[in-house]
């Protein structure tokens, strides 16, 4: 039996405790002591780039996994999960760590794109983390951006949603504070639904396209509700283009027009941000 899986055995090589501070012991041995603020709700756990943002974020995902070996796991794509994702194929390859039971759902998917297209979803997950952790089809779960009748899809999405909850949610942040793909004005009462990508959303993903007019204008994602419904929520906060965003998530009531501030309203949620996404953070 690996030896880090047992909660009696020897020290893992992560060891998270969660109090007023947080305690991470890096696969590198480092320790890193960081502040951790926010009370119950909304914790910011600082960082200090994007190396330590996707150590930490396996830090805590590995916790959660450990506890709950056949949990539910909310992925995202984007990005700024990336190197959070490699961390886990790392530890796969060293450890051959076992995900056969458990299942994965992710916030959302393009409309119009096969899910064998590169620049979908499907492909991304299938290609970053899936395939190589053995994780098959049967426990995979992202919304069909080619069904036949979207809206039959969504309310299939809806109901695999509702009697599979997420244990753990992965996000990003969208720099005009999307989460999935829940763009400025969604109410956050919504559940699985059709959306109309904003311009500046299509343009900061176009990297990924060959050209912006290759972009989908619509996507399937999960509402917000859904995302608020996950047990625990993590989201990834790197790089100063996401600085303008943190501020106002931070800094400003909730409202609909920033849709990360809807995470104000759940119980559990981390942010992990570094340095360059932190600069326009206060101290309070
Ligand atoms: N739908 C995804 C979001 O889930 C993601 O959070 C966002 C940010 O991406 P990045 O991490 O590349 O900044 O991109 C897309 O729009």
């Amino acid at each position: 039996m690996d030896r880090r899986r047992s909660k009696k055995g020897p020290v893992p090589r992560s060891v998270i405790e969660m109090e007023a501070h947080i305690t991470v012991r890096l696969s590198s041995g480092d320790h890193l002591t960081k502040k951790l603020e926010g009370g119950i709700m909304m914790k910011k756990l600082f960082v200090k780039d994007y190396h330590q943002l996707s150590l930490t974020a396996f830090d805590l995902f590995l916790q959660e996994f450990q506890d709950n070996p056949a949990g539910t796991f909310g992925f995202a794509t984007g990005s700024t999960p990336i190197g959070f994702y490699q961390r886990i194929l790392e530890d796969h390859a060293l450890y051959q760590t076992d995900y056969s039971n458990i299942k994965t759902f992710n916030l959302d998917e393009y409309v119009g794109l096969d899910e064998h297209q590169p620049q979908s979803y499907h492909h991304f997950m299938r290609h970053q983390l899936f395939n190589p952790l053995g994780i098959g089809r049967e426990q995979v779960h992202i919304p069909k951006g080619n069904a036949e009748d979207l809206q039959k899809e969504c309310t299939r999405y809806e109901s695999l949603l509702s009697s599979n909850p997420i244990d753990l949610q992965i996000l990003g942040i969208g720099e005009n504070g999307h989460i999935g793909f829940n763009e400025p004005g969604t109410t956050f009462e919504s559940g699985v639904h059709i959306t109309t990508l904003k311009e500046s959303t299509r343009q900061a993903n176009s990297r990924f396209f060959d050209s912006i007019h290759e972009v989908p204008t619509q996507a399937i994602t999960m509402g917000i509700q859904n995302i608020l419904h996950a047990k625990k929520i993590l989201v990834l906060v790197s790089g100063s283009s996401k600085a303008p965003i943190l501020k106002e998530i931070f800094h400003h009531p909730v409202t609909t027009k920033i849709p990360a501030s809807a995470l104000h309203h759940h119980p559990d949620t981390t942010f992990i941000i570094d340095e360059k996404a932190a600069v326009s953070l206060s101290d309070d």
